[in-house]
């Protein structure tokens, strides 16, 4: 580095007592000459420093920024085969392509074969990743305590009361189990229609049986890569393992146990490995304990017949659409907290909501009451359904999916 030029002598006055009056003030005026030129020669080298601290801390400004884009920039995901004297082996998640590469000098000793990493464009390790950080995270939702109750659940009671006797009466009184000599069912499949309350079911119960709520999607065990759909099969019950008492649910299990289908592409190989795990994981199992297994679909025709067997989801309950009088609960849960008008006559609407769901029926309450709103009101009258209603069938007509969708707990 530059250093700068030394900072201009300060001037110095020597009078001596000899000099006559005009000599002096000439003296006087040189010297006063000499301290404005090093003022001013001070003066352009701040300038001159000032211009320069601010290239320096552009400059910076410009590093932070371009710091700040590496550090947010994508990485890629692999996992570890190997770790060598030359180097780490790493497998590419995605293409599978198998790398040598190098760890910073930081990490060398935490990266182990079997880990996932973080690594940038030049496949260099950038950090491990946890299971929590990642699969868990990325697949899985944990609530340690869903609100929902079975009040919040209207029109399947008999359904409720199955759920807990094969889910919560296990988790809540295994001793009672063991001394009777029976074993509970292992999982619980409930089947039907989309939005009938099936997810509800699950968070109630692990809401009355204070356990910890754990879902995973089907299509999220589907969507990985080779050896990652089974891997998180584990993660999932070790999770379960960690938080017990847990309830399991596994949604859309359609996605890794339909039917095998003839195409032997490897995309159905490595699906029909994650159920094996699956398969596994619920066989080696201890039916009786603080872990219970649920899961739901929407396709039951579509199931491979292995998940039903004994021992594995052995318990099956089906969900369906509520009637009219299922309707008619559900109306009313979903206007606890609303301001309904005298004129809206729930048993009424119920004849015109028959074949909906109860997602569909949700939905429909809130779009009424957002017509009150845009009508500034706080009372919602029948109108306001009967134009809720409209949309409802306009949607169903122009194919899109009525607002379930977007109305979720
Ligand atoms: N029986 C019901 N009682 C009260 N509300 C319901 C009922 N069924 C559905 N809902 C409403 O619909 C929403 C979606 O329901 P839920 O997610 O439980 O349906 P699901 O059967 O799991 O649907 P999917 O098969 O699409 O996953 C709930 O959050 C709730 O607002």
């Amino acid at each position: 580095m530059s250093r700068s030029p030394s900072l201009p002598d300060r001037p110095r006055l020597d009078l001596d007592p000899e000099m006559s009056d005009a000599e002096r003030l000439s003296a006087l005026r040189q010297h006063f000459e000499r301290l404005t030129e090093v003022n001013r020669e001070l003066d352009d080298r701040l300038t001159e420093a000032t211009d320069r601290r601010d290239e320096l801390q552009s400059e910076v400004d410009q590093l932070k920024r371009r710091n700040e884009t590496l550090k947010t920039s994508s990485l890629y995901i692999a996992t570890v085969e190997e770790v060598t004297d030359d180097g780490v082996v790493i497998k590419q998640h995605g293409n599978n392509q198998e790398v040598l590469t190098d760890t910073s000098p930081h990490l060398e000793s935490q990266v182990e074969a079997g880990d996932r990493v973080a690594i940038n464009d030049s496949f260099a390790i950038q950090s491990v990743l946890d299971d929590e950080k990642d699969a868990r995270a990325q697949a899985m939702e944990v609530d340690a305590s869903p609100e929902v109750t079975y009040d919040d659940i209207g029109g399947i009671d008999e359904q409720v009361r199955e759920v807990r006797e094969a889910v919560e009466d296990p988790l809540a009184n295994p001793e009672m189990f063991e001394k009777v000599g029976v074993e509970p069912p292992s999982g619980v499949l409930l089947h039907g229609p989309p939005g009938t309350g099936k997810t509800m079911l699950a968070k109630a119960v692990a809401n009355e049986t204070d356990a910890t709520f754990i879902k995973m999607a089907g299509s999220e065990l589907v969507r990985k890569f080779i050896g990652e759909g089974s891997r998180l099969v584990r993660d999932l019950f070790e999770l379960a393992a960690d938080r017990e008492p847990a309830v399991i649910f596994i949604d859309e299990i359609d996605a890794v146990a339909s039917k095998r289908t003839d195409s032997k592409t490897s995309g159905d190989a490595e699906v029909q490995r994650t159920m094996m795990q699956l398969l596994s994981e619920m066989d080696g199992f201890d039916d009786r304990g603080e872990i219970r297994i649920m899961a739901a679909t929407n396709r039951f025709d579509m199931l491979d017949e292995a998940i039903l067997r004994p021992g594995r989801f052995d318990r099956l309950i089906e969900v369906p659409n509520p009637d009219s009088e299922g309707i008619v609960k559900i109306l009313e849960i979903h206007t606890r907290e609303m301001n309904v008008a005298d004129d809206v006559d729930f048993e009424d609407l119920a004849e015109e909501l028959e074949g909906q769901s109860g997602a569909d029926i949700a939905s429909l309450t809130t779009e009424a009451g957002m017509y009150a709103i845009r009508d500034d009101r706080t009372e919602v009258r029948r109108e306001d359904f009967d134009d809720a209603i409209e949309k409802m069938r306009d949607a169903e007509e122009s194919g899109t999916i009525p607002g379930h969708t977007d109305y979720q707990y």
